[in-house]
């Protein structure tokens, strides 16, 4: 019998940033199973598909990750790399998660054109994102901004600031990282102005719960502790029933077995913010925890103006 060659397919959208994250967990995969032959396989997914809208109008959950699971499921892939902050809460029967990456800096950064932080923003000055986590925030702090909403992908939200069409824009610091772009970076924003979107910076890789030698691969590359804080950030998103399309942030810092958790719901304008923390050893446990505790607080009221508004 010869030596058994098997294809593994790999799953991604089409985007410079979701190609490079996919070729990063083919190149540490490779190394454990280096006489398989990796192929990388682009799948255009509505999200990438739909630029003239606003995400959150077309209902935000899994725009970029539905054809991809489909092609899962039907077995023309084998696995697939995911931006966590993408994956929604529910996952179609039969796919997993087998492994969470090394998180990269989860913080958000203002690029700004004039070189000014978001302190120093002239009043009126225009902010381009159409995360409503971001808006809020922006808003909480300098409700003297506007904000507006811009679509695309990293580079083109880095075209449209050129343009002029912003005088800033937000972004996550870990996609321009990883496509060489920090230098565009103005202001790393501190988690007290920005919290992060739940799962920001990680990445997560998919595949069928029965195919056990790919599983048993994909596990190896696991991060036990990006995996538990993820898992307290997404108990505490999942508790109001949210993706990110919603104005909800999360932050958990893993210390040995200890997750301390902040989380935040804000109204889209930023004039009601609701903010606490919570820990513990059982990361889902705390995230519940956290969310019972903004819920007491208000964050019903808050987040079911937002699906009206979404819905309408
Ligand atoms: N929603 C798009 C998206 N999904 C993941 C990232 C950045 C990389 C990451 O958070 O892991 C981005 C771009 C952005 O928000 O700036």
């Amino acid at each position: 019998m010869g030596k058994s060659v098997k294809t593994v397919s790999v799953g991604t959208r089409q985007s410079a940033l979701a190609q490079t994250q996919t070729r990063w967990v083919m190149d540490r995969l490779r190394e454990f199973q280096p006489d398989w032959e990796w192929r990388m396989e682009k799948i255009l997914t509505k999200g990438d598909r739909i630029l003239d809208v606003t995400l959150s109008k077309i209902g935000g959950k899994g725009l970029f990750i539905k054809e991809i699971e489909r092609a899962l499921l039907e077995g023309r892939i084998d696995l697939a790399v995911h931006s966590m902050k993408d994956l929604p809460a529910e996952m179609p029967e039969g796919l997993v998660v087998a492994a969470v990456t090394p998180r990269e800096d989860p913080r958000d950064c203002l690029i700004s054109r004039t070189g000014a932080g978001l302190d120093e923003l002239p009043a009126g000055s225009v902010v381009g994102t159409s995360s409503l986590r971001r808006q809020a925030q922006i808003l909480a702090r300098r409700p003297d901004l506007e904000v507006k909403p811009v679509r695309g992908n990293v580079d083109t939200r880095l075209r449209k600031l050129e343009e002029g069409r912003f005088d800033a824009v937000v972004l996550a610091r870990a996609g321009l990282s990883r496509l060489g772009l920090e230098d565009q970076i103005t202001e790393v924003l501190s988690f007290d102005k920005m919290l992060p979107a739940v799962g920001q910076g990680a990445l997560a890789v998919q595949c069928r719960g029965e195919d056990a030698s790919v599983l048993r691969l994909i596990r190896k590359i696991n991060d036990p502790h990006a995996e538990k804080a993820v898992r307290a950030e997404r108990a505490f998103l999942h508790a109001f029933e949210g993706g990110c399309h919603l104005p909800v942030a999360a932050y958990a810092q893993v210390e040995g077995e200890k997750v301390c958790l902040d989380g935040l719901v804000a109204s889209p304008d930023g004039r009601r913010v609701l903010r606490d923390r919570e820990e513990g050893n059982d990361a889902e446990a705390v995230g519940r925890r956290l969310a019972e505790k903004l819920l007491r607080l208000g964050a019903e009221e808050i987040l079911s103006a937002v699906r009206a508004e979404v819905e309408r």
